[in-house]
């Protein structure tokens, strides 16, 4: 085990939400079995502690949603969802410079640990804006809940699949959300307006494997027009040879990214006024969004860190505290704005 390094960058001072940060990295929420229990604890206390109040919906045996809610002044507005996920990916210990669940702190300030991209960090910039805006004073015309979802790693199923499907997720009201993006290398902040529709499928073939894997030369751009064809595939390779989705991701909505739209204006024009370079993309993978879009609500992927590499799921995967506090700054911009958004004609 490498010793934990005391940080320099900081003068051996810490910021305290650097330091909560590391504390949440060194819970063991790792698939295939993750501490939720620790992790809502955890997170609930923080929540408590803000003045927030705090509801907990089982969603399946075992599965909690953490809600945390700062209520706004007008009660009838539509809200904004601030959500993450606790769970992270699994490690490969021996590939890792540090141990993965120690969060240690490199001279240069690197906070090396699983889920210090995806997304532990992001559920601590949230609620360390939240404390920020609050040791203002301040207030704000709409609510903000923060949600906190197991399972996103494994497809959401048991997590916000099943949330947004309960009577709890329709009393949030949500007017907006944001959820996890990726990391930028370069100075600019990538934002996720849409996602990809991954596939995962498990072929399963019980005797010769014959001529399955025989390509046909029509290509199929078409989704459908692809299932046939891994269908004939199927069929081609003889008897018994069967297959299922293992995750079939079909949602295609996307999030306005147009001026006149009240809540992309809300963001952007925090982000203008911060001049923060925004790249526009679709998420090259599939995140809790997508069940946010589907249930008819937007939805924008935003973890703000850029200057460096895009480590979501992979060794060593790290984030630096100067960038991570930085996003802190950022989200107490984004909220007041989000949260400030002039009735809709829709909310009458
Ligand atoms: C299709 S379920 C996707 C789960 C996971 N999401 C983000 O990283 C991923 O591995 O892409
Ligand atoms: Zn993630
Ligand atoms: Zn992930």
């Amino acid at each position: 085990m490498a010793p934990r390094k005391p940080g320099k960058s900081t003068g051996g001072s810490e910021d305290p939400s650097v330091t909560l940060f590391r504390e949440y990295l060194r819970i063991n929420t790792v698939h295939p079995k993750p501490d939720y229990d620790a992790a809502i604890q955890f997170l609930e206390h923080i929540g408590t502690d803000l003045g927030l109040t705090c509801q907990k919906v089982e969603v399946c045996q075992g599965r909690v949603v953490l809600v945390l809610t700062w209520q706004g002044t007008n009660p009838n507005l539509r809200s904004i969802l601030l959500n993450s996920h606790t769970d992270v990916v699994p490690v490969f210990e021996e590939h890792w410079t540090y141990p993965p669940f120690e969060a240690v702190k490199d001279s240069q300030g690197n906070i090396y640990a699983r889920g210090a991209q995806d997304m532990k960090c992001v559920s601590i910039q949230y609620l360390e804006a939240i404390r920020r805006l609050k040791a203002e004073g301040k207030c704000f015309a709409r609510t903000i809940h923060l949600t906190f979802v197991p399972d996103e790693e494994v497809g959401g199923h048991k997590g916000m699949e099943m949330f947004v499907q309960r009577p709890e997720f329709k009393a949030l009201n949500v007017g907006f959300a944001l959820d996890e993006g990726l990391a930028s290398p370069s100075d600019t902040f990538s934002v996720f307006y849409g996602e990809k529709s991954p596939w995962w499928i498990k072929v399963k073939c019980m005797g010769s494997p014959g001529h399955g894997s025989r390509f046909i030369s029509s290509t199929a751009a078409e989704k459908l027009a692809f299932e046939e064809k891994i269908a004939a595939w199927c069929r081609d390779a003889g008897d018994g040879v069967t297959y299922e989705f293992l995750q079939k991701c079909m949602d295609q909505h996307i999030t306005s990214t147009e001026e006149s739209n009240p809540w992309w204006k809300a963001f952007s024009g925090v982000c203008r006024d911060l001049k923060l370079q925004l790249k526009l993309e679709i998420f090259p993978a599939a995140t809790d969004s997508r069940y946010i879009r589907a249930a008819g609500h937007p939805a924008i992927g935003f973890s703000p860190m850029n200057r460096t590499p895009v480590l979501l799921h992979d060794h060593n995967e790290f984030l630096n505290e100067q960038v991570f506090l930085r996003g802190i700054e950022i989200y107490a911009c984004l909220l007041p704005a989000l949260a400030s958004v002039p009735p809709l004609p829709s909310e009458g």
